[in-house]
């Protein structure tokens, strides 16, 4: 897939191929499809990046609450994304113990009980040790500076995701 091909797709091909690089978040994707031609990949990110900055507080906390859980119900029911499933998987997030999807699930709450949006972390980048670290100091944290660091997550997976589509070529489907 090369810069030519994206600059000349319709917004339904746009959508079909960047519209989970943001978890759950198409609107991303539709609202930064209107600065083609992008000069480069690395353009398109970065108008991604931009759009995620310039949301207002409650923009910015309703993307991380589009993230399922680490280990959570949408990974136990199988209703995960294919990214996020692929990513839960390579963390070793689908191997849990009983005592570690235990433990998980109640530092997933108190998160969730404190901040208000989930814990956010690039499972691509970690491993179910260090996720478990994370959560557990991060729990310590302010409003602001998880709400920070969320976001700072979200785009290390929105960037391993475009380098998956290009590794990938994954082409849109003829819509
Ligand atoms: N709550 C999360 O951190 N979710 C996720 N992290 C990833 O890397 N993929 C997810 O779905």
């Amino acid at each position: 897939m090369d810069l030519n091909t994206i600059n000349s797709m319709s917004y339904e091909q746009f959508l079909d191929t960047f519209g989970n690089i943001i978890e759950r978040c198409p609107l991303v994707t539709a609202a930064i499809w209107s600065q083609q031609p992008f000069a480069s990949v690395t353009e398109l990110e970065n108008r991604v990046f931009d759009f995620i900055e310039s949301l207002p507080l409650a923009g910015k906390e309703g993307i991380l609450r589009c993230h399922p859980d680490l280990a959570g119900r949408d990974l136990m029911r199988g209703t995960l994304t294919d990214e996020s499933q692929n990513e839960q998987a390579q963390a070793g997030l689908t191997l849990l113990s009983a005592k570690e999807k235990e433990t998980l699930g109640f530092l997933n709450l108190q998160y969730k009980a404190k901040f208000g949006f989930p814990f956010v972390i690039c499972a691509k980048m970690s491993d179910k040790n260090k996720i478990m670290q994370e959560l557990g100091s991060r729990l310590q944290n302010e409003q602001s500076e998880e709400l920070q660091k969320g976001i700072a997550e979200v785009k290390k997976i929105c960037h391993l995701r475009i380098c998956d589509l290009f590794l990938n070529e994954k082409l849109p489907t003829k819509l």
